[in-house]
């Protein structure tokens, strides 16, 4: 271990020596943490503001193509594969840049790829306002999608590398809020132009051009990052960025840290050599990109945007059948994912981004189980099919009983009349070749606004149970936002050292960008084979681990100086969530309260009992070392008034031994 370290170790343990004779903790971090917020320079929210734009406009670009397809299809004639490719290209070509942005990031710095994004942002904007073709159009949308992709990644690197440590969390956050920000303003500018059904979507597409250009101009005169300035040799310039984002405050503590950071760094890891091959091989840095990189994968894989992207069809099921009537509520479904991002903002630097984290996954593994057992019962009480019409082209949909596998079949559709009675003279119909607003012949085929003309359902079933459903969507959203929607760009920010920053935000938002194509891609296909409740189920499993893989991997970062962060990833992956934060003071005190709680839990307990039956594999001398260890950093982790308390716990737990969980961790380890 660096000097630097060992020092910094010894400098936490006198502050936690301190901590436990002084006055509580907690207050102490209170005031100073007061006394840091009322100094805060105003500069540090402009610059956090100005490259949050780039999240706004990664939002605004992917939420407003739904609403401007309703025109376009019209307007252009587009096959459900153009409609499929101008949605997608969008969000494949961010998944390149984003991978490739890595290298742009280190090598031009944080400042001219914010620049580029804006100018690409620009570009593929005024591309798609004046398209008089599909290409053209196509084009576009992949120019705003390496737009997006370089956004992505560097923005929240930008605004963690200029942010104090007591508001990073929350700056970086803010990004966040600006991306669902940008969802939000997108489905209501789709609202008020579809109005406008010649054009309409020339406006909506065109409208991020003005973001664009604000942040382009803003950011000549920004500043680079003072991190990545100081990594390229320009100290003296690194210098004056800092004084002038701290606002005159003293520098100097905390321009010898990121320098002396930045000088270990290369003592210990070199800087020659491929970025990603010294990332996979150095311990740090790999556990830290597999906790980064399973944050972005479980992001996508809860399902949020198959849930935002289904919220239309989930409000149908509900009985929204006018097509501007399913855009504005698709608005209020944006507006509730943004306020409770907001929520999120709020919430980091309070509880932390562990704990955000898993109460994020909780409610939501719950709420995709509520939407799943709302699609069951949907399923179970399908409307029948009560009209056979003549079918001479023999199609599968002549086949089906009832709504639910129509429905589930993309070639067919379900046509009905309505009274207050429910549901009659219903038929499964093959859906138009030429849109999925009609059938491709009989009743449903000529839609007319008449009262008594039939529907036509599409993807959905008619249900009395749409209320467990729409209640569903919204406990998801309340509580993904806030965590699940946050946490994986907030932490990325911050845990990986400088040198494997970019490259580690870069793989780590590729990752996200791929899995947000394939589950968006395959989820109609998921559905058709396992129905929908039974899709909302994987997801629902596939949050659960996603809850024990941040429960074991991911430790708190909160309040700690970025170049202290690499220090939590030294010790095993599965040992991450229960690692001593950090030598600083502030986190110093929450292992504290941690160690007691957790010596005082009925889970230990019930451990020690265990640990019991297991200890006579082990030999008593290894048994009594590992106790008295144990028993000796529990004792001194607790805070003064339990202390007495914990000696006692601690003679009837060392009675017991720990070797369990010791041998547990050490066979854990191969996953590192
Ligand atoms: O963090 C964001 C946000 O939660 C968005 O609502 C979602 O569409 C994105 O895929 C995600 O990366």
């Amino acid at each position: 271990m660096s000097n630097r370290t060992g020092s910094r170790r010894q400098k936490a343990a006198e502050d936690g020596e301190r901590s436990l004779i002084g006055p509580p903790a907690g207050h102490a971090g209170e005031s100073v943490r007061d006394q840091e917020a009322s100094t805060t320079p105003f500069f540090v929210y402009l610059l956090a503001f100005f490259s949050a734009l780039g999240g706004f406009l990664f939002g605004y670009d992917t939420g407003v193509v739904s609403g401007a397809m309703l025109l376009l299809k019209k307007e252009m004639h587009l096959s459900t594969l153009w409609q499929e490719l101008l949605v997608s290209s969008t969000v494949g070509a961010a998944a390149l840049s984003a991978l490739s942005g890595g290298f742009l990031n280190g090598w031009l710095g944080r400042r001219i790829c914010i620049l580029i994004a804006s100018f690409i942002f620009c570009g593929g904007g005024i591309v798609m306002t004046v398209a008089l073709s599909k290409v053209v159009l196509l084009v576009g949308r992949i120019t705003v999608g390496l737009g997006i992709g370089i956004a992505s990644m560097t923005v929240p690197v930008y605004i963690a590398e200029v942010s104090p440590p007591h508001l990073r969390g929350q700056l970086v956050t803010i990004n966040s809020l600006f991306i669902t920000g940008g969802q939000f303003i997108a489905s209501v500018v789709d609202g008020a132009f579809s109005y406008l059904s010649h054009d309409g979507w020339r406006y909506m597409l065109g409208l991020s051009i003005l973001p664009a250009v604000l942040q382009f101009f803003g950011f000549i005169f920004l500043p680079e990052s003072p991190r990545w300035l100081l990594q390229k040799g320009r100290s003296q310039e690194a210098r004056q960025v800092l004084g002038r984002i701290r606002g005159g405050r003293n520098i100097e503590e905390e321009y010898d840290t990121i320098r002396t950071s930045i000088e270990e760094e290369e003592n210990e890891t070199g800087s020659g050599g491929v970025v990603i091959l010294r990332i996979l091989s150095y311990g740090p840095t790999r556990r830290a990109l597999i906790v980064g990189c399973g944050l972005q994968m479980f992001q996508q894989l809860s399902g949020i945007n198959t849930v935002m992207y289904y919220s239309a069809t989930i409000l149908q099921m509900a009985g929204v059948r006018e097509d501007k009537q399913a855009i504005w509520l698709a608005a209020a479904t944006s507006a509730t994912n943004f306020v409770f991002t907001l929520v999120g903002v709020w919430l980091v630097e309070r509880v932390g981004r562990r704990k955000l984290t898993l109460g994020s996954l909780l409610g939501t593994g719950l709420s995709l189980t509520l939407l799943a057992v709302g699609f069951l019962l949907s399923a179970q009480h399908s409307p029948p099919v009560t009209l056979h019409p003549v079918d001479f082209h023999n199609s599968t949909c002549r086949l089906y009983g009832s709504c639910e596998p129509c429905m589930l079949d993309p070639d067919c559709g379900f046509c009905y009349l309505e009274n207050n009675a429910g549901v009659f003279n219903s038929s499964c119909v093959p859906v138009s070749p030429a849109s999925t607003d009609s059938a491709a012949w009989g009743r449903c085929s000529n839609q007319t606004e008449e009262s008594f003309s039939p529907y036509w359902a599409y993807n959905y079933c008619p249900t009395s149970y749409s209320w467990v459903v729409l209640l569903g969507l919204i406990l998801y959203l309340a509580s993904f936002a806030p965590g699940m929607g946050t946490m994986p760009w907030t932490v990325n920010s911050e845990i990986y050292p400088l040198w494997a920053r970019s490259t580690g935000n870069a793989c780590s938002a590729g990752i996200n960008w791929i899995f947000n194509v394939l589950v968006s891609l395959t989820f109609l296909h998921v559905a058709e084979y396992l129905t929908y409740y039974g899709a909302f189920f994987m997801y629902a499993g596939l949050v659960v681990l996603g809850l024990l893989f941040v429960l074991c991997c991911l430790p708190e970062t909160k309040g700690l100086q970025l170049e202290e962060i690499e220090n939590l990833f030294a010790r095993r992956l599965c040992s991450c969530g229960d690692f001593p934060a950090s030598d600083d003071h502030h986190v110093h005190y929450i292992r504290k309260t941690t160690d007691c709680g957790l010596l005082f839990s009925w889970w230990e307990s019930a451990l020690s009992v265990f640990r019991l039956q297991a200890s006579t594999l082990w030999s008593s001398g290894v048994r009594l070392c590992h106790s008295l260890y144990h028993s000796q950093i529990i004792v001194a982790t607790c805070p003064e008034d339990h202390k007495n308390r914990s000696r006692f716990f601690t003679v009837i737990l060392c009675s017991f031994d720990f070797e369990l969980l010791w041998a547990f961790s050490n066979y854990t380890g191969f996953l590192t």
